[in-house]
């Protein structure tokens, strides 16, 4: 970057997590629309703030009307999503946060970027995996509905793919488990890696 020059702060990414009492850390959920990301998010993040951790959640009502309401769904346009997303999330992370995304994020080659971006080490990769049949079933929005009638084009699951985790950190199948095991999981793993400590509430 021509004439940029980074300017050293002061007050560093440790120092904001030291009174904050956690790490910052990016809890990436991907899935079908209709898999549960929203529900997961909202819920994870209550269950947290309850706990008195610094969060945010960075999802489409938030994002897609604001940020990056200039993209559409075409695979260019999701590519760019997610890039800006992930901009976004790292600077959350910087700040000592820890942060939730709920994004289709239906490319592997993109969600890497993710990765890549916010760095490997803060980053934890969650499939919410609700098979396509049931996501129909769900409907939750009406938008399969209206994708399977010819009236949305590139929907994801329907005339766009969808590319599952290959070796995700946590694997939720929300056709066997309920919400509160899902929580539950995505807490457990947060305190086993240290990015929170459930023993000191
Ligand atoms: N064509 C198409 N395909 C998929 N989804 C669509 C589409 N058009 C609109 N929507 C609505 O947009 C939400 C997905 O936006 P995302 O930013 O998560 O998508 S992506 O990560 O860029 O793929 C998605 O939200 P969720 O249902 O919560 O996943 C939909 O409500
Ligand atoms: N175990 C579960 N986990 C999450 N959502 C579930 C579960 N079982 C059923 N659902 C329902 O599935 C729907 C998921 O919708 P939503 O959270 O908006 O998905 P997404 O954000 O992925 O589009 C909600 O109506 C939710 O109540």
């Amino acid at each position: 970057m021509k004439n940029i020059i980074i300017h050293p702060h002061k007050v560093k990414r440790n120092d904001r997590e030291k009174i904050k009492n956690q790490k910052g850390c990016v809890i990436w959920l991907t899935g079908l629309s209709g898999s549960g990301k929203s529900t997961i998010a909202n819920e994870l993040e209550y269950e947290l703030n309850k706990m008195k951790y610094h969060t945010y959640l960075l999802d489409g009502d938030n994002i897609r009307s604001g940020l990056n309401s200039d993209l559409s769904f075409n695979e260019n346009d999701r590519k760019e999503n997610i890039r800006r997303i992930s901009e976004v999330a790292k600077l959350f992370v910087d700040s000592g946060i820890i942060t939730i995304t709920a994004f289709i994020s239906p490319f592997i080659k993109d969600r890497e970027k993710a990765k890549k971006i916010i760095g490997v080490e803060n980053f934890i990769e969650v499939f919410i995996d609700t098979p396509l049949e049931e996501c129909i079933k769900r409907d939750p929005k009406g938008l399969y509905k209206k994708a399977l009638d010819g009236k949305i084009k590139n929907f994801t699951g329907i005339d766009q793919k969808y590319e599952k985790p290959i070796n995700p950190n946590i694997h939720i199948d929300t056709i066997k488990e309920d919400l509160n095991i899902s929580i539950n999981k995505i807490i457990n793993y947060l305190d086993k890696k240290g990015y929170i400590n459930v023993k000191q509430y």
